[in-house]
């Protein structure tokens, strides 16, 4: 750093300073501590070196950097040089911090440089790609329709399977013609979910969903269900209706977190998906804690992944969680979300939450926040945005709502967990004294295990915003909670990856 600086600093006449010349000329090393840039001519000829800089001790060559090594330093070098030219010292500095500052505001989070780099080159590569491939000619005649899995305010959610190329349609129904009985070849299993038609913001709902889909699937596609694309019905028969959307997801897993939750067995019953067998040697209180603190890590990673990217779900709850056959958890269902890059999605004042896991500002924005400007300019304003009002915080409260649900039995039915809301509002949202006043009898030993970790995680998650709208944890601060050192959750994953991968 010290050699950089004085090479940017024309006054360093310790170095030769005229960088048009430095790409092909050396630059003499001052002292051994003092690192300089020889360029490859010199490095791979000592005698010639030697010759143009009188005899240069060992040692110091040993400390010496080579350009070509930093290409990239080369070339920004060069470039600056083009640019400040011939002005004065304090233009030079000055043009160095603005280019600084410009570096830290387009990368600071929501990022507006990466995400102009995926809306004018990423999302049209993707349409072509899509294209080429044959994933955007999607058809009702691809899919056949099975159960009904459930029905949101704009769409009525299915399972079904692909129909696949060449293959005559043989389905045989069962029961009432609920369920497809359907030979091996039809095993790629699906979701669909029909976009209600006749129903106000419906299709508007569908479209953002189905936009969000796009936008993770090039920038976080581990953190939800893998998108296989929409079509828009051709005909009207049973099940579809000529005109209206359906949005097709790849079957990501047979139940919800909410399903494993229902059980009394819970999280035991998650033990063997989320690390492949048994956690031996352990009592039942630290398997579920371990358990717990596994799909905490992956809901919150997931969270972390989606905030990089600008973007809020805004309705994270244990029904809007998948859990796949190999453990993972993933987030469905971004009919609600933002993005708050571009402002996708963002109407001030409209929830549109799960009273019971919505934090209770409401809105991930304060009220008084306008409607967003066209596009490019709401982006280029997003970090200013997101620096004052933290919405992702929003999300990070459901998640401290799933945490306690998971980890006190009696918030897990729909009843025990309105009671505890209720409570919480009487206690103006502060978790250690909702402990002190309830009267739920809950059971706190998976969150006082280890010194109260998992309690003292709850609380910063479950908390009115502070000031400047903070006062809660990011997803990267709770990653970093000590809840989350030592994880024992993580040994058991890997050792349950690694078991898998030798089978
Ligand atoms: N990719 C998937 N893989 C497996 N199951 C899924 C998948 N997507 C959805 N499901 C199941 O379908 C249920 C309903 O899905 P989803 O939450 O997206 O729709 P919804 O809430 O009924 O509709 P809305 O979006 O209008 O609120 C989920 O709770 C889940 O059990």
């Amino acid at each position: 750093m010290k050699a950089m600086a004085s090479l940017l600093c024309p006054t360093a006449s310790t170095l030769q300073h005229n960088l048009s010349t430095l790409c092909f000329s050396p630059l003499k090393p001052t002292t051994p501590n003092n690192l300089c840039f020889l360029t490859n001519r010199f490095k791979s000829n000592p005698a010639r070196c030697n010759a143009f800089f009188g005899n240069i001790p060992e040692d110091m060559l040993e400390n010496t950097l080579y350009l070509e090594q930093f290409p990239v330093v080369r070339s920004g070098l060069m470039q600056f040089q083009r640019f400040t030219g011939d002005l004065p010292d304090g233009q030079k500095w000055g043009f160095l911090v603005f280019a600084g500052f410009t570096w830290i505001y387009l990368t600071a989070r929501p990022g507006v440089l990466i995400g102009a780099i995926d809306a004018y080159l990423l999302a049209p590569l993707q349409l072509v790609l899509d294209h080429f491939l044959g994933r955007r000619n999607l058809k009702r005649t691809d899919f056949l329709i099975g159960d009904r899995l459930g029905e949101g305010s704009f769409g009525v959610v299915y399972s079904g399977v692909v129909v696949p190329k060449n293959v005559e349609e043989r389905v045989q129904k069962r029961g009432r013609g609920k369920s497809l009985t359907l030979d091996e070849r039809f095993k790629q299993k699906v979701i669909l979910k029909k976009v209600k038609i006749g129903v106000q913001g419906a299709e508007e709902c569908g479209e953002f969903e189905e936009w969000f889909n796009y936008r993770l699937s090039r920038a976080a596609p581990e953190t939800c269900a893998e998108f296989l694309g929409s079509f828009v019905a051709d005909k009207t028969n049973s099940q579809f209706t000529k005109g209206g959307k359906w949005l097709v997801w790849k079957f990501e897993g047979n139940r919800d977190l909410a399903d494993y939750m229902k059980d009394r067995n819970f999280p035991l019953n998650l033990e063997s998906v989320m690390f492949g067998r048994v956690l031996q040697g352990l009592d039942s209180a630290k398997r579920n804690a371990l358990i717990i603190k596994q799909i905490m890590r992956q809901i919150i990673t997931s969270l972390k992944k989606i905030h990089d990217t600008g973007i809020v779900h805004r309705d994270v709850k244990p029904a809007n969680l998948v859990v796949t056959k190999r453990g993972q958890i993933k987030l469905i269902d971004f009919g609600a979300a933002t993005d708050l890059r571009v402002g996708k999605n963002y109407v001030p004042n409209r929830g549109l939450l799960d009273p019971d896991f919505c934090p209770p500002e409401q809105y991930v924005l304060p009220e008084e926040t306008p409607s967003p400007p066209p596009e490019p300019i709401a982006a280029f304003l997003s970090p200013i945005l997101w620096q004052l009002n933290s919405p992702d915080l929003f999300d990070m409260y459901s998640a401290g709502i799933v945490l306690v649900q998971m980890a006190i039995p009696t918030l897990r039915s729909t009843s025990g967990l309105k009671n505890f809301n209720v409570e919480l509002r009487t206690c103006k949202y502060d978790l250690n004294k909702w402990r002190e006043h309830t009267r739920l009898r809950p059971d706190f030993k998976i969150l006082d295990l280890d010194s109260g970790k998992g309690w003292d995680l709850a609380t910063k998650l479950i908390s009115e915003r502070g000031s400047f709208r903070r006062g809660r944890l990011s997803a990267a601060a709770a990653l970093r909670h000590p809840y989350f050192f030592l994880g024992g959750d993580q040994a058991a994953a890997v050792l349950s990856k690694l078991s898998l991968s030798r089978k």
